[in-house]
Protein backbone atom coordinates (compact mmCIF):
# COMPACT_ATOMS: atom_id res chain seq x y z
CA UNK A 1 0.00 0.00 0.00
CA UNK A 2 0.95 3.46 -0.94
CA UNK A 3 1.81 6.10 1.77
CA UNK A 4 -0.64 8.45 1.66
CA UNK A 5 0.82 11.74 3.46
CA UNK A 6 0.98 13.84 0.61
CA UNK A 7 -2.51 13.89 -1.07
CA UNK A 8 -4.48 16.74 -2.27
CA UNK A 9 -7.29 17.61 0.34
CA UNK A 10 -10.24 16.54 -2.41
CA UNK A 11 -8.21 13.39 -2.47
CA UNK A 12 -8.47 12.61 1.09
CA UNK A 13 -10.92 10.12 2.82
CA UNK A 14 -13.10 11.67 4.78
CA UNK A 15 -13.30 9.60 7.87
CA UNK A 16 -16.72 10.52 10.55
CA UNK A 17 -16.31 9.97 13.85
CA UNK A 18 -19.44 10.45 16.91
CA UNK A 19 -21.10 8.91 19.72
CA UNK A 20 -23.07 5.63 19.07
CA UNK A 21 -26.31 6.64 17.21
CA UNK A 22 -25.08 9.96 16.12
CA UNK A 23 -25.21 9.12 12.42
CA UNK A 24 -22.11 8.06 11.07
CA UNK A 25 -23.41 4.62 9.26
CA UNK A 26 -26.11 6.49 7.72
CA UNK A 27 -24.89 9.88 7.28
CA UNK A 28 -22.00 8.38 5.79
CA UNK A 29 -23.49 6.27 3.63
CA UNK A 30 -25.65 9.26 2.19
CA UNK A 31 -22.67 11.74 1.99
CA UNK A 32 -20.75 9.28 -0.11
CA UNK A 33 -23.36 8.44 -2.49
CA UNK A 34 -23.61 12.41 -3.08
CA UNK A 35 -19.90 12.70 -3.71
CA UNK A 36 -20.31 9.24 -6.45
CA UNK A 37 -17.51 7.99 -3.72
CA UNK A 38 -17.00 3.83 -1.87
CA UNK A 39 -18.29 4.12 1.52
CA UNK A 40 -16.64 2.22 4.21
CA UNK A 41 -18.22 1.49 7.55
CA UNK A 42 -15.98 -0.08 9.75
CA UNK A 43 -18.14 -2.52 12.07
CA UNK A 44 -19.81 -3.54 9.04
CA UNK A 45 -16.69 -4.67 7.54
CA UNK A 46 -15.40 -6.49 10.62
CA UNK A 47 -18.87 -7.90 10.70
CA UNK A 48 -18.40 -8.92 6.84
CA UNK A 49 -14.82 -10.36 7.64
CA UNK A 50 -15.87 -12.38 10.80
CA UNK A 51 -19.29 -13.68 9.79
CA UNK A 52 -20.75 -12.07 13.25
CA UNK A 53 -22.65 -9.07 14.63
CA UNK A 54 -20.17 -6.62 16.52
CA UNK A 55 -22.02 -8.12 19.33
CA UNK A 56 -21.33 -11.58 19.00
CA UNK A 57 -17.63 -10.28 18.35
CA UNK A 58 -18.48 -8.50 21.61
CA UNK A 59 -19.42 -11.57 23.17
CA UNK A 60 -17.31 -14.47 21.43
CA UNK A 61 -13.65 -13.00 21.46
CA UNK A 62 -13.73 -10.07 24.15
CA UNK A 63 -13.80 -5.96 23.57
CA UNK A 64 -9.82 -6.25 23.29
CA UNK A 65 -10.35 -8.26 20.28
CA UNK A 66 -12.52 -5.89 18.58
CA UNK A 67 -10.66 -3.05 19.35
CA UNK A 68 -7.74 -4.28 17.53
CA UNK A 69 -9.39 -5.76 14.82
CA UNK A 70 -10.98 -1.81 14.41
CA UNK A 71 -7.42 -0.56 14.84
CA UNK A 72 -6.27 -2.18 12.43
CA UNK A 73 -8.31 -1.74 9.81
CA UNK A 74 -8.65 2.00 9.67
CA UNK A 75 -4.95 2.53 10.12
CA UNK A 76 -4.77 -0.03 6.91
CA UNK A 77 -7.60 2.17 5.17
CA UNK A 78 -6.14 5.42 6.34
CA UNK A 79 -2.54 4.91 5.09
CA UNK A 80 -3.45 2.91 2.11
CA UNK A 81 -6.72 4.71 0.45
CA UNK A 82 -8.10 8.01 -0.89
CA UNK A 83 -11.45 9.11 -1.93
CA UNK A 84 -13.28 7.15 0.63
CA UNK A 85 -16.09 7.77 3.00
CA UNK A 86 -14.86 5.69 6.27
CA UNK A 87 -17.77 5.55 9.14
CA UNK A 88 -15.54 4.99 12.54
CA UNK A 89 -16.92 2.77 15.37
CA UNK A 90 -18.36 5.23 18.24
CA UNK A 91 -14.85 3.80 20.13
CA UNK A 92 -12.29 3.70 17.87
CA UNK A 93 -11.11 7.34 17.98
CA UNK A 94 -10.57 6.51 21.88
CA UNK A 95 -7.56 5.06 20.64
CA UNK A 96 -4.40 7.14 20.20
CA UNK A 97 -3.25 5.29 17.23
CA UNK A 98 -6.82 5.47 15.18
CA UNK A 99 -6.84 9.20 15.76
CA UNK A 100 -3.09 10.08 14.84
CA UNK A 101 -3.72 8.16 11.60
CA UNK A 102 -7.21 9.82 10.52
CA UNK A 103 -5.69 13.46 11.68
CA UNK A 104 -3.12 12.76 9.40
CA UNK A 105 -4.58 11.40 6.26
CA UNK A 106 -8.11 12.06 6.56
CA UNK A 107 -10.43 14.64 6.62
CA UNK A 108 -11.65 14.28 10.39
CA UNK A 109 -15.45 14.67 10.42
CA UNK A 110 -16.93 15.28 14.38
CA UNK A 111 -20.52 14.08 13.64
CA UNK A 112 -21.97 15.66 17.29
CA UNK A 113 -25.41 15.70 19.00
CA UNK A 114 -27.45 16.85 21.74
CA UNK A 115 -27.30 14.58 25.24
CA UNK A 116 -31.47 15.38 24.88
CA UNK A 117 -31.70 14.40 21.36
CA UNK A 118 -29.66 11.51 21.79
CA UNK A 119 -31.72 9.84 24.25
CA UNK A 120 -34.71 9.95 22.11
CA UNK A 121 -32.06 7.68 19.76
CA UNK A 122 -31.99 4.98 22.76
CA UNK A 123 -34.61 2.32 21.49
CA UNK A 124 -32.77 2.66 18.03
CA UNK A 125 -29.58 1.26 19.28
CA UNK A 126 -29.47 -0.18 22.81
CA UNK A 127 -29.87 -3.48 21.50
CA UNK A 128 -27.17 -3.52 19.20
CA UNK A 129 -24.43 -1.62 21.29
CA UNK A 130 -22.74 -3.66 23.71
CA UNK A 131 -21.28 -0.55 25.33
CA UNK A 132 -24.11 0.53 26.36
CA UNK A 133 -25.62 -2.77 27.84
CA UNK A 134 -25.36 -2.90 31.80
CA UNK A 135 -25.20 0.91 31.99
CA UNK A 136 -27.23 3.56 33.60
CA UNK A 137 -28.68 6.65 32.23
CA UNK A 138 -26.40 8.22 34.38
CA UNK A 139 -22.97 6.44 33.45
CA UNK A 140 -24.24 6.61 29.75
CA UNK A 141 -24.01 10.39 30.09
CA UNK A 142 -20.60 10.36 32.00
CA UNK A 143 -19.47 8.18 28.79
CA UNK A 144 -21.20 10.84 26.57
CA UNK A 145 -19.38 13.47 28.19
CA UNK A 146 -15.61 12.06 28.21
CA UNK A 147 -16.27 10.86 24.75
CA UNK A 148 -16.79 14.17 23.33
CA UNK A 149 -13.64 15.61 24.50
CA UNK A 150 -11.62 13.39 22.54
CA UNK A 151 -13.65 13.79 19.71
CA UNK A 152 -13.34 17.89 19.98
CA UNK A 153 -10.05 17.22 18.31
CA UNK A 154 -11.44 17.03 14.67
CA UNK A 155 -10.94 18.52 11.31
CA UNK A 156 -14.75 19.71 11.26
CA UNK A 157 -18.28 18.94 13.14
CA UNK A 158 -21.44 18.95 12.80
CA UNK A 159 -24.38 18.85 15.13
CA UNK A 160 -26.92 16.18 13.75
CA UNK A 161 -29.51 17.19 16.50
CA UNK A 162 -33.18 17.54 15.01
CA UNK A 163 -32.07 17.39 11.29
CA UNK A 164 -33.07 14.21 9.19
CA UNK A 165 -30.30 12.42 7.77
CA UNK A 166 -30.49 13.78 4.49
CA UNK A 167 -30.55 17.36 5.16
CA UNK A 168 -27.32 16.32 7.51
CA UNK A 169 -26.24 14.80 4.65
CA UNK A 170 -26.35 17.21 1.68
CA UNK A 171 -25.13 20.46 4.32
CA UNK A 172 -21.60 18.29 4.81
CA UNK A 173 -21.12 17.86 1.08
CA UNK A 174 -21.88 21.47 0.81
CA UNK A 175 -19.06 22.00 3.24
CA UNK A 176 -17.11 20.20 2.07
CA UNK A 177 -17.17 21.67 -1.22
CA UNK A 178 -16.62 25.09 0.09
CA UNK A 179 -13.73 23.76 2.27
CA UNK A 180 -12.48 22.12 -0.96
CA UNK A 181 -12.92 25.29 -3.09
CA UNK A 182 -11.26 27.42 -0.44
CA UNK A 183 -8.09 25.15 -0.07
CA UNK A 184 -7.88 24.17 -3.76
CA UNK A 185 -9.80 26.54 -6.00
CA UNK A 186 -10.43 25.81 -9.74
CA UNK A 187 -10.79 21.79 -9.45
CA UNK A 188 -14.25 20.95 -10.46
CA UNK A 189 -13.46 18.17 -12.38
CA UNK A 190 -12.57 16.12 -9.24
CA UNK A 191 -15.76 16.37 -7.82
N1 LIG B 1 -30.18 12.70 12.00
C1 LIG B 1 -30.89 11.69 12.49
N2 LIG B 1 -32.12 11.90 12.99
C2 LIG B 1 -32.83 10.87 13.48
N3 LIG B 1 -32.42 9.59 13.53
C3 LIG B 1 -31.23 9.32 13.04
C4 LIG B 1 -30.39 10.35 12.51
N4 LIG B 1 -29.22 9.77 12.10
C5 LIG B 1 -29.34 8.47 12.38
N5 LIG B 1 -30.53 8.18 12.93
C6 LIG B 1 -31.02 6.87 13.37
O1 LIG B 1 -30.29 6.57 14.55
C7 LIG B 1 -29.90 5.19 14.55
C8 LIG B 1 -28.40 5.10 14.65
O2 LIG B 1 -27.83 5.62 13.45
P1 LIG B 1 -26.41 5.13 12.94
O3 LIG B 1 -26.20 5.76 11.61
O4 LIG B 1 -26.31 3.65 13.03
O5 LIG B 1 -25.46 5.81 14.02
P2 LIG B 1 -23.95 5.50 14.38
O6 LIG B 1 -23.32 4.81 13.22
O7 LIG B 1 -23.35 6.83 14.66
O8 LIG B 1 -24.01 4.63 15.60
C9 LIG B 1 -30.47 4.58 13.26
O9 LIG B 1 -31.69 3.95 13.56
C10 LIG B 1 -30.70 5.79 12.36
O10 LIG B 1 -31.78 5.59 11.47
O1 LIG C 1 -18.76 3.34 20.87
C1 LIG C 1 -18.37 2.15 20.87
O2 LIG C 1 -17.53 1.73 21.68
C2 LIG C 1 -18.93 1.25 19.83
C3 LIG C 1 -19.68 1.79 18.80
C4 LIG C 1 -20.32 0.97 17.77
O3 LIG C 1 -20.42 1.69 16.53
P1 LIG C 1 -21.39 2.93 16.30
O4 LIG C 1 -20.74 4.15 16.90
O5 LIG C 1 -21.52 3.04 14.83
O6 LIG C 1 -22.67 2.64 16.98
C5 LIG C 1 -19.53 -0.32 17.55
O7 LIG C 1 -18.28 -0.03 16.99
C6 LIG C 1 -19.34 -1.05 18.85
O8 LIG C 1 -20.62 -1.43 19.32
C7 LIG C 1 -18.61 -0.20 19.90
MG1 LIG D 1 -22.22 3.04 12.96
Amino acid sequence: MTENIDISIREKNIAFIGFMGAGKTTIGQLVAKKLYRDFIDIDQEIERIHQMPVSQIFEKLGEASFRKMERELIVSLCTGTRLKIISLGGGAYLQEEVKKACLSHCLVFFLDLSWESWKERIPLIIDSRPVLQNKSLDEIEELFMKRRDAYSINHSQFTTSEIDPETAADRIVESLKLAWDIYQPNRDDIY
